[in-house]
């Protein structure tokens, strides 16, 4: 004994050198980083040309993102080494470092060479003879786990330091937080082909509940910003949860690994203008999610192009001017065969009828003058008057537009082709029974779809926005103008943005590599936005790379949306489609991906479980055979501490039961997902949740995705029966919790259940 305690003493002595070493390291970046900014802040205030503002602006924020980012890697800075065959020792930590002479001392997780760190496995360990894990704790090493791939080749010091527990089940064993936190220290190798996968085309990760697949595709998107920064930091990455309680969940994962341009985003905050939280019944959510309803919003876009009942008739300045129908017809039928938007189409169609309309006041006035001029009976002033022949192309154009200034015309023309927006258009759309009826195709239950006008956005509308803003476009002629004069000025910047690169050396410190990317941020209005900002606001942005989290629950409809933001089509699909609970989601991942890729995506399977222990995972088990027989759920690395138990209480029994599981967990955290029909009243017994109380009290749709110490599933039987979904929203339910289960239910429990430990009823 005494031997393996001096053992694990002298590896930790050594390990301890060289991890302070590092720090220091780290210490010294830090202060030159510092530096540098103190330095570029001293250059002056606003004074001096506008290129040196510029500069100043550029490398002050380029430190101080450096900074940030040398702050965020002070926990658990080196966290592994590789020892291989041919005698080289590597240290791999969350950033890259060298020594004096330029030589690499730590490398970067997501680097090449540090691969072999996670995908040496017993059966194949390539070169590497040993993996260490290192756990610090404020900078010192307080434990090593070892995993040793061939003994022979370690040397005999090596071979007498050896020391070790599963550095995997060490992480697994930790409380939660209620924040997810990084795994740098303790990928697996199935997950690192995941984070590793090209970033072309799309790649679908399947897996159960608790297999990482949120944590490994949060991870990848730390690797390809790393590995493709100069495309990403332009074109932006974005990640698309289930709802802002996950997103807060997951918000601490890429800021810790030194990434913090991602936007993150639900669904319901893909429309810019739109911040939607609300659901729909599950009725109205598969009509909406159908992708059917794309040709329904293209109809309600061609209902509003109209053609008067007949003849358009404008009354103006004591005059009536008539567009015969066939006209009208006409000019609307050339408008919608140019196939432009309804927006920028109303531009030439506008122009055509103000056209038709001038000629038609030259009519009118001919008119009304022979008119004057029979009464006047002057003989003088008779003979043929041809006001319309007279007009040339300008004039007309002239009258048009004067015609354009008056009330009566523009309104006239605005109930022929209202210049639209998305918002108006969907409203309009959903409270019009009529044109709905008329629209939906056979089987589409559009009753379902009827509201108030004004009723608010629900997240399923969001695709609905989205379809309509493309087909009605933006009459965007003087954002184009002005976009023009920015890319001039951007050409002009990019030039300098080269030079300033040179001789700042932001180039060589791997910052920047593209002057493209700094003029880009820098050039325009003057208001410096991150590109990350900057896609968040603009519908129409492409992004480099998206990653769609719990992507089982999006609707055709949503895909949509989703592929246009992405037009390059590379995206990581993570999810589930055992835990589809919203009804207008996906049953198989080729019916939602094909229509866009043709069969174009691979699928990674994650099959082991890190979170739920093996005897909730046999309930779980039972529970996914009734979804499918042929599901097969994740296998569990651990065992548990207690069997899952079934608890008979009313919503009233819950503080005893929420109390005792308290006490059972300790530190941890504890979840209670409820039915929707009891939600109000549990969560009226427990006020203060949220993701850091000990106590949160959810929906099965809010918990999506979460994890907690111990779960509480309150009233089983209205879960299941509150959608069609409802045995996939149980599976959800009891696969939330790394430790312990509960069930509480007032009634007889589900039949699926029976393999629960049962309580005397309390
Ligand atoms: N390699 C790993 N090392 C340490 N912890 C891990 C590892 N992989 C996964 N975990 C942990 O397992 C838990 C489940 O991971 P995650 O939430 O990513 O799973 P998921 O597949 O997205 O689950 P669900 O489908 O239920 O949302 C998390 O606490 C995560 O940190």
């Amino acid at each position: 004994m005494a031997n393996r305690q001096d053992a694990l003493a002298e590896a930790l002595d050594t390990e301890q050198r060289v991890v302070s070493a590092l720090y220091d390291r780290l210490d010294q970046a830090r202060t030159r980083a510092r530096a540098t900014l103190r330095q570029v802040h001293g250059l002056g205030g606003a004074s001096g040309t506008r290129q040196a503002m510029v500069e100043r602006e550029v490398m002050a924020s380029e430190q101080a993102r450096r900074l940030a980012q040398l702050h965020a890697v002070e926990r658990g800075l080196c966290f592994g080494r590789i020892d291989d065959r041919s005698g080289r020792t590597v240290y791999v930590g969350r950033i890259g470092l060298r020594d004096e002479e330029h030589e690499s001392v730590l490398i970067d997780w997501r680097a090449p060479a540090a691969r072999a760190f996670y995908v040496a496995t017993a059966t194949d360990p390539g070169a590497v003879l040993r993996r260490r894990h290192l756990h610090t704790r404020d900078r010192q090493v307080v434990g090593l786990d070892d995993e040793v791939f061939d003994l022979a080749g370690l040397s005999d010091g090596d071979r007498r330091t050896l020391v070790g527990e599963a550095a995997l089940l060490a992480a697994l064993r930790r409380g939660r937080t209620g924040r997810m936190s990084d795994v740098v220290a303790t990928i697996q190798t199935e997950q690192d082909r995941v984070i590793r996968a090209s970033m072309q085309g799309a790649l679908v990760v399947q897996g159960g509940p608790g297999t990482g697949k949120t944590v490994a595709a949060l991870h990848r998107a730390a690797y390809l910003l790393y590995t493709h920064r100069a495309t990403l930091e332009r074109r932006g990455v974005l990640v698309v949860g289930p709802n802002a309680m996950f997103l807060r969940y997951i918000g601490q994962v890429l800021p810790a690994l030194g990434e913090t341009q991602v936007v993150m985003a639900t669904l319901g905050e893909l429309f810019p203008g739109v911040r939607a939280t609300a659901a729909d019944e599950p009725r109205a959510a598969v009509v909406k999610g159908d992708a059917r309803m794309a040709a329904v919003v293209a109809g309600a876009v061609r209902e509003r192009q109209r053609v008067p009942d007949g003849d358009l008739e404008v009354v103006t300045d004591g005059l009536t001017l008539r567009v015969p129908y066939e006209v009208c017809a006409g000019l609307r039928a050339r408008a919608q065969a140019v196939r432009l938007p309804h927006n920028m189409a109303r531009k030439l169609y506008v122009l055509e009828m103000l056209k038709e309309l001038a000629l038609a006041e030259a009519r009118a006035l001919e008119a009304s003058l022979r008119l004057e001029e029979m009464e006047l009976e002057d003989p003088e002033l008779a003979g043929p008057l041809d006001l319309e022949g007279e007009l040339d192309e300008v004039d007309l154009r002239l009258n048009g537009r004067r015609l354009w200034a008056e009330p009566e015309v523009r309104r006239a023309l605005d109930a022929l082709w209202p210049e639209l927006t998305p918002q108006r258009l969907i409203a309009w759309l959903l409270a019009s029974p009529r044109t709905l009826r008329a629209l939906a195709p056979p089987g589409l239950d559009w009753r379902a779809l009827v509201r108030p006008a004004d009723a608010a956005w629900t997240v399923d509308d969001v695709p609905l926005l989205d379809e309509a803003a493309e087909l009605l476009g933006e009459d965007d002629s003087a954002e184009r103008e002005a976009s023009r004069r920015r890319r001039e000025d951007w050409q002009e910047q990019e030039l300098y943005a080269a030079e300033v690169l040179e001789s700042t050396g932001l180039a060589r410190e791997g910052i920047f590599q593209r002057a493209e990317v700094l003029a880009e941020r820098h050039a325009g209005d003057g208001e410096e936005l991150s590109t990350a900002d900057r896609a968040a606001r603009d519908r129409t942005w492409a992004y480099g790379h998206v990653i769609v989290d719990e992507a089982q629950e999006l609707s055709a409809m949503a895909w949509r949306l989703v592929m246009r933001r992405v037009p390059a089509k590379s995206l990581t699909v993570v999810g589930d489609i055992a835990q589809t609970g919203s009804a207008a989601g996906a049953r198989s991942w080729g019916e939602v991906l094909d229509p866009y890729l043709e069969g174009r995506w691979r699928q990674e399977r994650l099959e082991v479980n890190y979170r739920t222990p093996a005897e909730i995972m046999r309930v779980a088990a039972d529970v996914l055979r009734a979804i499918d027989p042929a599901l097969r759920p994740p296998e569990s690395v651990r065992e548990g501490e207690a069997e899952p138990r079934a608890v008979r209480s009313g919503v009233a029994g819950l503080p005893e039961v929420v109390a005792r599981e308290l006490a059972a967990i300790g530190e941890g955290r504890l979840g209670v997902v409820t039915s929707d029909a009891v939600h109000g009243r549990v969560a009226a017994l427990f006020p203060d949740g949220g993701l850091d109380a000990p106590v949160t009290v959810l929906t099965v749709t809010q918990a999506k995705g979460l994890e907690f110490d111990g779960v509480v599933v309150v009233d089983p039987a209205g879960i299941m029966a509150q959608s069609p979904m409802g045995t996939r929203d149980l599976y959800v339910a009891i696969t939330r919790a790394t430790r312990r289960l509960t069930v509480v239910h007032e009634g007889e429990p589900p039949a699926l259940l029976d393999r629960l430990v049962n309580e005397s009823t309390m």
